[in-house]
């Protein structure tokens, strides 16, 4: 017979108060919330309750050293990064961007509850923006798990201004992704494309993040 016993939510890593600095409190208020919310409301699978610390919110957290001015996050789902990085990095102005009503709702019930006032929910695809008038040139575009590069590359680079970047979130094989993604790359003028590995000086499992650098 299958265990009917619902996981239980990650304990807190200790490193996880080293990675948020004085905002670890917004981070266990929206941690919490996520697990006890985001399965009712499709946002993460019940599986993914005994690794929400480790492989969702520090995960997305270890992007914050690397964001400067006005940031999107493409594809925001639960929060991830986007949310994570609003409450790791106040000095950030973050646009969460997703299409999907439900998962905004969510965004900004979370954003009020928590008192972020550098962040702005926009329901939007993001390949609806550029010329829209909805949303200025961005210093830099975040996503995570929304597509293979070659298909995130045309919804991502338009929302960035010329010398700004691009921070994906990827796997173990970016390097794969990166190969495949040969002709959106040239397409969209990206340059100095690498892999990023960050994680390993925190004590958390290995980050993978392509960052490109748009028409410099
Ligand atoms: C698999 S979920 C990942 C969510 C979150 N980034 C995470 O890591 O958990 C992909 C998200 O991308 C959003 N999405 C899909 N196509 C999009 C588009 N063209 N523009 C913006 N968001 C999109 C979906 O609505 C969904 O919330």
């Amino acid at each position: 017979m299958a265990d009917a016993t619902p996981p239980l939510p990650e304990a807190e890593p200790a490193v996880a108060a080293a990675v948020f600095g004085d905002r670890i409190e917004l981070a266990r208020s929206y941690t919490d919330s996520l697990a006890r919310n985001g399965e009712t409301l499709g946002l993460i699978g019940p599986r993914e309750l005994p690794q929400l610390w480790t492989r969702h919110i520090l995960n997305s957290a270890l992007l914050a050293p690397l964001l400067r001015g006005r940031v999107g996050d493409v594809g925001s789902g639960a929060g991830l990064p986007g949310l994570v990085l609003a409450i790791a990095r106040p000095d950030v102005e973050l646009t969460l961007i997703e299409p999907m009503e439900r998962r905004t709702e969510w965004l900004q019930a979370e954003v009020d509850r928590l008192g972020l006032d550098n962040v702005t929910v926009l329901r939007a695809r993001a390949e609806e923006l550029p010329g829209s008038g909805r949303l200025a040139p961005l210093d830099q575009v975040t996503a995570r798990a929304v597509s293979a590069l070659r298909t995130l590359i045309p919804l991502t680079a338009p929302l960035v201004r010329s010398g700004g970047q691009l921070l994906l979130l990827k796997g173990g094989r970016a390097q794969d992704e990166i190969a495949a993604a040969q002709k959106a790359i040239r397409k969209h003028r990206l340059h100095d494309v690498e892999v990023l590995e960050l994680g390993a000086d925190v004590g958390v499992d290995i980050t993978r993040v392509i960052r490109a650098t748009v028409d410099p």
